[in-house]
């Protein structure tokens, strides 16, 4: 048994140079119905179906003309937002590279640099209908550690939806299951009409991830008159 370079997780040695996480992963792969059916669709990724159910739920596409999509590698969600609608400007950030997607503008850049928000922003060319982020941070092994690097991921989306989602639009986020998440729930709600949060029969039964989907953004209150 070694320990690995790779978030410190152990990693067992098994033949041909593979890891019993490696090969457990293979399987599940292999057996895993969404990953036969996202081959057979076109699409780049399993998750795609994440949101096509979440959309078959909450009309989340519908109508919309500009689309941010964070965290999209391998692109699986862009793809069924361009196909529902081939209209729509979409606008995807990630740190790994994505092979093109016809119609999407992608960076590869950390959304959490300064600089990202103005540069997506930008490219899209207006206000945003649906801010969607699958970003999820490395994990460590550490439950309560990887839940709050992905909470901090989600508090980043939900502040840059108040500068740039449009009144009425939405917001949908990967949230992982570890408690810490009760004071975003009441910003959300401040901001937003409906909160609600869904597991979508996609999303694997062994992680943690929900998604939390928010629509109706509310217009920012006006700033008061300056006295005279
Ligand atoms: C689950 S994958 C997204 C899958 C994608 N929705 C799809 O359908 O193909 C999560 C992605 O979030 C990205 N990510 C994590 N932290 C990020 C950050 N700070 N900035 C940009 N992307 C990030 C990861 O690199 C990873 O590719």
């Amino acid at each position: 048994m070694s320990r690995g370079g790779s978030g410190g997780r152990t990693r067992v040695k098994t033949g041909r140079g593979r890891t019993a996480s490696s090969n457990r992963w293979l399987a599940r792969q292999l057996n895993d119905p969404y990953v036969r059916q996202a081959k057979a669709d076109g699409y780049r990724s399993r998750a795609a179906y994440k949101l096509i159910e979440l959309d078959e739920r909450f009309n989340l596409l519908r109508g919309v003309g500009r689309v941010i999509d964070l965290g999209i590698a391998p692109g699986g969600w862009a793809q069924v937002v361009r196909r529902k609608m081939p209209k729509a400007a979409i606008v995807g950030i990630d740190l790994l590279p994505v092979d093109p997607i016809d119609g999407v503008t992608i960076f590869q850049m950390d959304f959490m640099d300064d600089d990202a928000p103005d540069r997506l922003m930008e490219a899209l060319g207006g206000q945003a209908d649906l801010i969607l982020s699958d970003m999820a941070a490395n994990t460590v092994g550490h439950p309560q550690t990887d839940h709050l690097r992905t909470m901090a991921l989600v508090e980043a989306g939900c502040a840059f939806c108040v500068d740039n989602l449009r009144p009425g639009g939405a917001y949908v986020a990967k949230v992982l299951a570890g408690g810490a998440d009760n004071d975003l729930v009441a910003e959300l709600k401040r901001l937003f009409t409906t909160v609600k949060h869904a597991k979508p029969p996609a999303s694997r039964k062994d992680s943690s991830e929900w998604y939390v989907i928010a629509q109706g953004f509310k217009a920012p209150a006006a700033p008061p008159p300056a006295e005279a």
